[in-house]
């Protein structure tokens, strides 16, 4: 069932046209997560979604009903912000307490749903504390606790874990995970982090400038970016992108770069594959086989530049046809600046785009 739907959304500030028609519907119990660059209208469309801004043009409806214009404590909404928003002279307690009261809730019912929420997330020692006595991980789960009370259908999140440190953030992402497999609420999650955004999302929606350019699970956002994009927004390092056009050789599709060729063999698409397309290819560094793994097959000779040691892994920077490539291996030290690389290219796991229209072919 439909949890969450949007239909034909627009905003406007003034002139500027932050969201431009959007159309998504949410199904109950999804991890959804809105990713994009600064600026590309995640929290906009996170805050239309609570109600804290008014749509311009279109619908929004949750579990079935028109919320539009309904005020966000209607909405069956919950809110977690990235700056925690807790009252400073409250106790944890009491902060969880705040909306309950507010909405006359009974004492022993208020008592009971911070109970639950405080065992939840570990939180019971720090009933009694202030905001400030807490570090940020215990002040965001208290965030997380204050939504979770309110007993709602649906969880919103931005960017909740943006002003915690990396290894906190690595933890209570890990928690986040737990606490959505345990409540299986609707999530609705935006955040900038690629990583954040592959570990939790049941699907991605990938943003640019108030437009959604893919809406996917996130293998398929990461192994089928439907354009150049998406396919260069997610993965660190970025996708390889090599420049050239398609032909024939032999009676077979090849893609030519700065007078190296390439074999398509493996390359799966439904589309044409014309001589004389102009077109982009795009390796992720770790499809890319270096030397005795390099082995069988169409072999091409680059150019060592440099090594960066990841830990687990290693990413060698090289030059070929005249472009830089960058491969992921668990091969290290080999190599000398100038030295001669032998890679394999796996067209399988390739990505191809129309260089006018950048959209995957
Ligand atoms: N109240 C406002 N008045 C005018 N323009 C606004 C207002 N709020 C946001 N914007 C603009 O709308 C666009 C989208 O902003 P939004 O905050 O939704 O982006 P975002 O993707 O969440 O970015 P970030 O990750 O930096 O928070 C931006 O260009 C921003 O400058």
């Amino acid at each position: 069932m439909t949890s969450v739907a949007i239909k034909d959304l627009c905003l406007n500030f003034g002139s500027v046209k932050v969201l431009k028609n959007l159309n998504i519907d949410i199904d109950e119990g999804e991890f959804l997560v809105l990713l994009g660059p600064s600026g590309c209208g995640k929290s906009t469309l996170l805050n239309c979604i609570a109600g804290l801004l008014d749509a311009s043009e279109g619908q929004i409806f949750i579990k079935g009903k028109n919320v539009t214009w309904e005020e966000p404590k209607d909405r069956g909404i919950g809110m977690v912000f990235q700056s925690y928003a807790l009252y400073p002279q409250m106790s944890v307690e009491g902060n969880l307490a705040f909306g309950l009261k507010n909405a006359r809730m009974p004492k022993d019912e208020i008592a009971k749903r911070i109970a639950r929420a405080a065992e939840i997330l570990q939180i019971e020692p720090l009933l009694q504390r202030k905001p400030a006595q807490l570090s940020g991980g215990q002040r965001q789960r208290v965030a997380i606790g204050r939504a979770l009370v309110r007993d709602v259908d649906v969880f919103l999140f931005d960017e909740p874990l943006s002003n915690l440190d990396a290894k906190l953030r690595a933890e209570l992402r890990v928690e986040i995970k737990r606490l959505h497999q345990r409540l299986k609420n609707t999530m609705i999650y935006v955040t900038h982090d690629q990583i954040e955004a592959l570990t939790l999302a049941d699907r991605i929606a990938i943003m640019r400038n108030g437009i959604i350019q893919q809406l996917a699970g996130p293998h398929e956002i990461y192994n089928r970016p439907v354009n150049l994009y998406v396919a260069g927004f997610m993965g660190s390092p970025s996708m390889n992108f090599l420049h050239g056009e398609l032909a024939e050789q032999s009676g077979e599709t090849v893609f030519l770069s700065n007078g190296v060729t390439f074999s398509l063999r493996g390359y799966e698409t439904e589309t044409a594959l014309e001589p004389g397309r102009k077109v982009v290819l795009g390796v992720r560094p770790e499809h890319i086989r270096v030397d005795e793994d390099a082995n069988g097959g169409e072999t091409h000779e680059a150019v060592f530049d440099i090594e960066e040691p990841m830990g687990s892994d290693n990413l060698l920077w090289l030059k070929y046809a005249g472009q830089t490539l960058s491969v992921r291996t668990a091969a290290t030290g080999r190599y000398s600046h100038g030295g001669s690389v032998r890679l394999g290219f796996d067209m399988s796991v390739a990505s191809l785009f129309d260089a006018t229209s950048e959209l995957r072919i």
